[in-house]
């Protein structure tokens, strides 16, 4: 099996761990907290400095993959650290969980993460570093820059273009040829019927945009 370093040792970890079974081994976790290690008999380093002195000890560290469990709306942060990951030598691993589905003319970017029961239809374009939660779907021709995350049973139709790092909330539906700027939030349960701007953040049914200064109680 293909030895693989992740980078974040939260709930994300486990999951992407039970989508590698069989194919990958998790050889060490890092995280910049200092937390336990999420897996049993797997050592978990702190940070950069613990990144530093595991790869001057691991025999043949460049040719550990890596994997960033990084989930939420920190998509920038996950491409991030992949792109840094990269530049030390580890190549960023797709996981592909083994009950997803991806269109044979569907385009993955580098270090992708399509999970369980997860659907990229025909025609579709995904940059590197997304995320397509449990269940999520992203139908034909949608085009979705780097970073983005599709959560948990969200739903984009056809057509729609999801810009840079944006994130995108567990069950949320988007209608056809709808365009969410880079950097914004689509939030659990919204029903998009219009273009999101970039860096907004848009809730409800029929989804508007959530005030960025709340006044406080
Ligand atoms: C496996 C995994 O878990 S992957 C991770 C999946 N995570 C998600 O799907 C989370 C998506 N995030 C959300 O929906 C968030 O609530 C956000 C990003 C839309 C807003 O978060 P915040 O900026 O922290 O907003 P906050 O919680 O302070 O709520 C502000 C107001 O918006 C309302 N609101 C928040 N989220 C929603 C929503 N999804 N739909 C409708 N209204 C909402 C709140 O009730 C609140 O209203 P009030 O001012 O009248 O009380």
């Amino acid at each position: 099996m293909k030895p693989v370093l992740f980078w974040g040792a939260t709930g994300q970890a486990r999951v992407l761990r039970e989508a590698l079974h069989g194919v990958a081994e998790v050889v060490a976790v890092f995280d910049l907290a200092d937390l336990p290690s999420p897996f049993a008999g797997v050592p978990i380093h702190t940070g950069e400095a613990g990144y530093a002195r595991w790869a001057s000890q691991y025999r043949d560290a460049a040719a550990v993959g890596a994997c960033v469990a990084i989930g939420g709306g920190r998509g920038q942060d996950r491409l991030a650290r992949q792109r840094w990951l990269e530049s030390k030598g580890h190549a960023p691993l797709d996981v592909l969980h083994p009950r997803s589905f991806q269109a044979g003319d569907a385009r993955i970017g580098r270090g992708c993460q399509l999970l369980a029961m997860s659907a990229v239809c025909s025609g579709a374009w995904l940059g590197d570093a997304v995320i397509v939660n449990t269940h999520a779907s992203v139908d034909h021709d949608c085009r979705l820059g780097d970073g983005v995350h599709v959560g948990p049973g969200a739903r984009l139709a056809g057509e729609v273009v999801i810009g840079d790092h944006a994130f995108i909330g567990t069950g949320a539906v988007i209608l056809p040829r709808i365009q969410v700027g880079p950097g914004a939030t689509v939030g659990a349960g919204a029903v998009v019927t219009r273009n999101v701007a970039p860096g907004e953040t848009v809730v409800g049914n029929p989804a508007r945009p959530l005030p960025q200064e709340r006044p406080s109680a």
